[in-house]
């Protein structure tokens, strides 16, 4: 069973997800991390970001990430662009994660972009993790080294939350942690009998 945890840029999607980690017999698949992993080590990734952003991508064979985002989050073509290359490379890479992954219960795939992305259609539940957004900002602005404008950039890139929470099947309001916990728990033990 693969259930997708989604939630806009510092709703907590990556800290829920390291919730349900705690659980026996669950896997978790961070897209976005693998995302990154994969563009740097994809030869496939490489060749089609230098070609559509030019040799400056790369510093040293690593993804140069300022100029990339200084690219695409002030640009909604050049987003797309970047999407189409990296998206069917970690969906592949999620298959083989599914693979690999077969004696659990169920699998978390959390993705801040698992609708705009269409991965929704591959999962059989979606969570949605929900903050306003003024929140949203004030913990990426402590998490992160970005500017309040660079933060609601990439939020201008994303779905609004709404759109995200009707077509949800949980929903997980994450302001105060122990309460956050809770509904983990409760979602986890609704799973759990789903998946027998
Ligand atoms: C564009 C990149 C290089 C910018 O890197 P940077 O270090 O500045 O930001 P960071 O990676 O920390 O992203 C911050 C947040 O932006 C949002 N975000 C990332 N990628 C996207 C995207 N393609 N569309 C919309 N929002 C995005 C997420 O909420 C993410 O947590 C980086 O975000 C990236 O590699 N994105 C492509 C990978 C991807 O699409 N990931 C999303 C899930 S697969
Ligand atoms: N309930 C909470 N109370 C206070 N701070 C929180 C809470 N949940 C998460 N945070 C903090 O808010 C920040 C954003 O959380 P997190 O990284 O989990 O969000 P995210 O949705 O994965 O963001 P992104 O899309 O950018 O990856 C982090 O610094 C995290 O520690």
């Amino acid at each position: 069973m693969i259930i997708g945890l989604t939630g806009g840029i510092g709703s907590g999607k990556t800290t829920v997800a390291n919730l349900f980690l705690e659980f026996d017999n669950v896997a978790v698949y961070f897209a976005d991390v693998e995302a990154k992993n994969l563009m740097n080590t994809s030869s496939t990734i490489k060749s089609k970001i230098t070609k559509a952003f030019g040799k400056e991508s790369y510093i040293n064979n690593q993804l140069n990430r300022s100029f990339i985002s200084n690219l695409v989050f002030r640009d909604k073509d050049k987003l797309q662009i970047l999407n189409t290359i990296v998206h069917p490379e970690v969906k592949k890479h999620f298959q083989n994660f599914i693979i690999n992954n077969q004696d659990k219960k169920y699998i978390i795939y959390e993705n801040a972009i698992l609708f705009e992305s269409k991965s929704n259609l591959i999962c059989d539940f979606i969570i949605s993790v929900f903050v306003d957004v003024n929140t949203r900002i004030k913990r990426v602005l402590l998490r992160d080294k970005f500017t309040r404008e660079e933060a609601k950039s990439r939020i201008k890139s994303q779905w609004l939350e709404d759109k995200k929470v009707l077509q949800s099947n949980y929903l997980i309001t994450n302001y105060d942690i122990s309460k956050t916990k809770n509904q983990v728990k409760r979602i986890h033990n609704i799973l759990t009998k789903k998946a027998v």
